[in-house]
């Protein structure tokens, strides 16, 4: 962790998400928010609202945000940093723009910013920069002072993401029968995206097949693993596989699908398998219904034991880690040279995200990044 205590330049947080629907009357118009302009099938539109109605019509993914927003603020406190946090989505309420006018009213001008999404891709990352040129463009529209905004670097591999969930597996290898735990498989999931976007995720010199989208979560997988390895004395065998895919049946992503591998595993006779959502912050829709609902199902249904194991969410290693990610990039703002933690072979990822990382298929202006039009 960075010894270094002053968060100068910054004098903000902005926790940056996706956002989800509270109530049924949210669901739609939500998804309409989600898929502006992304072409996204109305057949897929009506299962995934489906998923949400399955659950009163809540996404978790807000409750988590309060909780890692309430972890993040007891965490500076106690560490005696003074620096107010706010939140804003996306997709839904709070909305982006209105935490972005308000921290501008607040008289907030230099803010690093946390999206809750540890890996470089389009979606996870260049969208939510784009995101955020947007919202500046609208209070430049509105006559305010602009602030500037620097994102906080990819957190896959530090080592206060990844302890979580390596006690996450040890659980959830424990939860499972004596009989079975020692040959338990240990299924990594993220969230499946076009083969096009994985190619080009990350900086240029990295685009090939998977580019840094799998990388990353290659990293860390096999550091989680060696982790469990190391703690439990047993090489579980593992495997990268995703989940959630959506977009036209012939445009090719990712693959294997997890009900798949779960089939695989089965007809190849493991025992058990334990399903490690490591492309999840929190327990998104996508864990309680893909995983918790529907793979869940197709291994019972295959008489395979499995368990899910848990995400990161509010964990108070995160948030510390969160704290550190700031220090050390106000550290670096600053020009004094700092400690940049990070587990796994890939080392700490870029603070500035360069040209051509992780490109759109569209001309958008995105902030906070070399390509950045507000510097
Ligand atoms: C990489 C990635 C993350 C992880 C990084 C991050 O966390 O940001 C993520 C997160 C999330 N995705 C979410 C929800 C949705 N994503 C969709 C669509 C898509 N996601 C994609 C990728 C990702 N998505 C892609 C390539 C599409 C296809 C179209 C497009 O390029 O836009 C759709 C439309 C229907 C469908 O296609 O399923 C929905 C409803 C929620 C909220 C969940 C909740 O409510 O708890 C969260 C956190
Ligand atoms: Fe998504």
């Amino acid at each position: 962790m960075s010894d270094q205590h002053d968060p100068a330049p910054y004098d903000a947080l902005l926790l940056l998400s996706f956002g989800g629907p509270e109530g049924p009357d949210d669901v739609v118009p939500f998804l309409e928010n989600v898929t502006r302009g992304r072409g996204i099938p109305k057949e897929r539109l009506k299962e995934v609202g489906q998923h949400y109605f399955l659950f009163g019509g809540v996404s978790p993914i807000n409750g988590h945000n309060r909780a890692l927003l309430d972890a993040l603020r007891t965490d500076f406190t106690a560490a005696g940093l003074d620096l107010p946090v706010y939140w804003g989505n996306r997709n839904w309420a709070p909305y982006l723009t209105d935490t972005l006018r308000k921290m501008v009213h607040d008289g907030r001008r230099h803010i690093a910013v946390l999206t809750t999404s540890a890996y470089a891709s389009y979606s996870g990352c260049r969208q939510y920069r784009e995101n955020l040129a947007d919202a500046l463009a609208a209070l430049e529209a509105e006559g305010l002072p602009l602030p500037r905004v620097d994102k906080l670097r990819h957190y896959f591999n530090h080592p206060g993401f990844v302890e979580p969930v390596v006690e996450g597996v040890l659980a959830s290898l424990a939860d499972l029968d004596d009989t079975v735990r020692a040959g338990a498989h240990l299924a990594f999931t993220t969230h499946s995206i076009p083969d096009s976007a994985a190619d080009s995720s990350g900086p240029a010199a990295g685009h090939g097949s998977g580019g840094a989208y799998v990388r990353q979560h290659l990293d860390t997988a096999r550091t989680v693993a060696d982790a469990v390895r190391d703690r439990t004395g047993t090489a579980h065998p593992w495997k990268l596989v995703y989940q959630s895919r959506s977009g036209a049946p012939h445009i090719p992503w990712l693959e294997p699908d997890i009900c798949d591998h779960l089939e695989e595993l089965h007809a190849t006779g493991a025992p058990a398998a334990v399903m490690v959502p490591i492309g999840f912050v929190s327990d998104h829709m996508e864990v309680l219904y893909d995983l918790d609902t529907e793979a869940t199902a197709k291994a019972a249904e295959l008489g395979l034991p499995v368990r899910r194991s848990a995400t990161v969410g509010a964990d108070p290693r995160f948030a510390a880690a969160v704290r550190d990610l700031l220090l050390e990039r106000a550290a670096t703002e600053r020009g004094t040279p700092t400690r940049r933690c990070a587990l796994g072979t890939l080392g700490p990822s870029h603070d500035l995200c360069p040209i051509d990382c992780c490109p759109a298929r569209t001309d958008h202006p995105a902030a906070a990044g070399a390509d950045s039009p507000y510097s």
